[in-house]
């Protein structure tokens, strides 16, 4: 049976957003307001931007928010938050709101591995997910996917939206390959040496979309491709063979699925965020949208290539933890969130980004995943074993 999303008395869709501070946040905001007649917002969460989170709160006329960075507790901009409005403080209380009788559908636009606990309160407690936060499944797929029911999960990370689309209609069983695209970053065609001289600034120039910090830096180290790899094999149900990473630098083809007749559907339109966010809402539907349009007649070429996985390390690093599975990839997510922020706080080189991560994967003891709270456990050792590799390196 596939899961059918409720909706409160109005006919409207009642929508949490945990992470609406952010790109994908703001983004999911937007979509809000332009289909106010069919989308409530009734909850959202935010972690330090405290004043962005009172403004959303105040526009959609909120009752319910949380901020999870408990040192925002006593800040003054909270007092503006709307009359009647709840404030609660701490990761648990995203979770606690997102599960909330009066929510039909919640969006996880948290960044990193954070996302974990409520995308699984979300779907134990029958709400539908709509996720963002592909690290929840690169490190707790093994838990989340037996959780959700046909339907229940959609993705919005562009690629994942694409390949979902590309399945509807046919039979999985004769797909015989996903073709998961890749812009190729700021640094596509770059050697091992050009690499390890590049800048912050250099690595947030990303060339087609405009995202948040981490996430930017994981599409120059390809990380962020290691990480949708695995991210497919959990929401296809197939094996890290199965999915193909193909550079099309122009970000207009999002994905692509192969046939066993060799027919392959290709999902093609602009690089902006709102459209997968907004279909995830929409689903099975389609709505208007103001995101802009490609005009294919002055599009010019389609270029495509290959990875170079010798150069980009982060790529060749999530193949073996997605082969190796179990708590591996929880190992290589949490070391990667240290070592990006680190490279952001300008304390590791760009190429220190791999070394500090494979140092982490090469000192694990794979273990099968059991629960969250061994995950929880594995992945704070990670941490601890990152920020180690960090020191050591600055
Ligand atoms: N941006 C994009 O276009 C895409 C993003 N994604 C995925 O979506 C997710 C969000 O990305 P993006 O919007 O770019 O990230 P941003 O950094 O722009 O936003 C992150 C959001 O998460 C909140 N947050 C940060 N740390 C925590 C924490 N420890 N606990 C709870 N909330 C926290 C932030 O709150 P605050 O700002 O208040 O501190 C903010 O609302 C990521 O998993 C990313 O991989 C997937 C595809 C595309
Ligand atoms: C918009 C989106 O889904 C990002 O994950 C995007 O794919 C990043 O671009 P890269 O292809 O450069 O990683
Ligand atoms: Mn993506």
């Amino acid at each position: 049976m596939s899961f059918t999303a409720t909706c409160g008395e109005d006919g409207r869709k009642r929508i949490a957003i945990l992470g609406c501070t952010g790109s994908i946040g703001t983004q999911a905001l937007d979509v809000c307001r332009q289909h106010a007649d069919k989308l409530q917002i009734v909850a959202l969460t935010a972690h330090s931007r405290v004043t962005e989170l009172v403004a959303a709160a105040r526009e959609f006329n909120v009752k319910r928010v949380a901020v999870t960075d408990e040192r925002r507790d006593g800040d003054p901009a909270l007092q503006d938050l709307p009359d009647g409005c709840a404030c609660a403080f701490g990761a648990q209380a995203a979770v606690d709101l997102a599960v909330s009788d009066d929510v039909d559908c919640v969006l996880v636009s948290i960044v990193g591995a954070a996302g974990l606990a409520a995308s699984a309160a979300i779907l134990q407690a029958g709400k539908q997910l709509a996720l963002a936060n592909k690290e929840s499944l690169v490190v707790g797929g093994d838990l989340l996917m037996p959780m959700a029911q046909p339907g229940q999960l959609l993705p919005v990370d562009s690629e994942h939206s694409a390949i979902f689309q590309c399945y509807l209609g046919e039979r999985a069983d004769q797909a015989h390959a996903i073709w998961l695209t890749c812009s190729g970053g700021p640094f596509y065609g770059y050697s091992r040496d050009q690499l390890e001289k590049v800048t912050v600034a250099d690595a947030l120039a990303h060339p087609t979309w405009n995202m948040g910090a981490k996430i930017t830096i994981d599409s120059a180290t390809l990380m962020n491709k290691g990480l949708e790899r695995i991210e497919a094999c959990h929401l296809f149900g197939v094996d890290m063979d199965f999915v193909r990473v193909l550079i099309q630098r122009q970000s207009k083809i999002h994905s692509m699925v192969e046939y066993e007749d060799g027919s392959v559907i290709a999902h093609l339109g602009a690089s902006d965020m709102r459209i997968p966010i907004q279909y995830a809402f929409s689903y099975p539907d389609r709505w208007s949208t103001p995101a802009p349009r490609v005009d294919f007649r002055t599009l010019g070429s389609l270029d495509f290539g290959e990875p170079d996985t010798g150069a980009f390390r982060c790529l060749h690093l999530a193949e073996i933890a997605g082969r190796t599975g179990g708590t591996l990839p929880c190992v290589l997510n949490a070391a990667n969130e240290v070592a990006v922020a680190a490279f952001l706080d300008g304390t590791c080189s760009f190429t220190d980004i791999d070394r500090i991560v494979e140092s982490c994967m090469d000192d694990h003891d794979v273990q099968p995943v059991q629960s969250l709270e061994q995950l929880a456990d594995i992945d704070r050792w990670a941490r601890r074993r990152a920020a180690e590799a960090c020191a050591a390196r600055s």
